[in-house]
């Protein structure tokens, strides 16, 4: 299985998420800048957090005209793996992969620490190595994690149980104390808090560990054992 990493200039989790990728399960993993035309060798893109384009105008709203984002957008029509966190959340919700929008936090403060989280749904790709309702730590860093959406986007949230992750307190005002979403398909999630910063005891946790040994054994039993690299 191979893994791309994206990089915008002002990503800052980019080497975070690489080093994630190649710890935590050994798969081949490439760094992809922004302007690349060509995703086609990778099975899952990840969208990692930092500060593209400086925040300007809003976070994530420049880098959805990126070049790549055209390629993130056919492999995620392809089925292909697309996880977002934090800035690679809020990219994916500017780019309209993902419904809804982060906004300021209510506290209007950059938050920075563990979050108590737990899996609303582990039934999906990101999530099948975790128990239902399992609580989970993992950290947070983030001025503009406030999810918003619509009273009907929020009740489809609901019930193709979409919302994966929820906070025990929620840092940042976000509805439904909601910390991480998918598509309805179930292939591309965005989530505020930061398991590649959550993948050894040495880091405080090792609860997002699950997160990318579950993306494996999902692409392995949809390709069969002829395609396990
Ligand atoms: N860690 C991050 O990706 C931060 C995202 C964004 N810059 C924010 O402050 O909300």
């Amino acid at each position: 299985m191979r893994f791309a990493v994206l990089v915008f200039p002002g990503s800052n989790c980019d080497i975070d998420c690489y080093k994630a990728v190649e710890e935590t399960i050994g798969q081949p993993v490439d760094y992809v800048w922004h302007t690349a035309t060509d995703l086609s060798p990778y099975d899952c893109i990840l969208v990692p957090g930092g500060f593209s384009y400086g925040d300007y105008l809003r976070c994530g709203a420049i880098s959805r005209f990126a070049p790549v984002m055209n390629e993130v957008a056919k492999a995620a029509e392809e089925g292909k793996y697309i996880l977002g966190i934090c800035n690679g959340f809020q990219i994916l919700t500017e780019a309209g992969l993902l419904p809804g929008a982060l906004r300021r936090n209510d506290s209007m403060k950059f938050r920075c620490h563990d979050s108590v989280l737990k899996v609303n749904n582990n039934t999906t790709p990101f999530t099948r190595d975790y128990a239902q309702g399992q609580e989970i730590v993992i950290p947070i860093a983030h001025g503009e994690g406030n999810y918003y959406c619509d009273e009907e986007t929020l009740q489809k949230l609901r019930d193709n149980r979409q919302i994966v992750f929820t906070y025990q307190n929620n840092p940042n005002g976000s509805v439904e104390d909601i910390a991480g979403i998918c598509n309805e398909r179930g292939n591309v999630i965005g989530m505020m808090p930061h398991p590649e910063r959550a993948v050894s005891s040495l880091l405080g946790s090792d609860d997002g560990k699950a997160m990318f040994t579950s993306i494996l054994q999902a692409w392995r039993d949809t390709h069969g054992a002829a395609n396990v690299r």
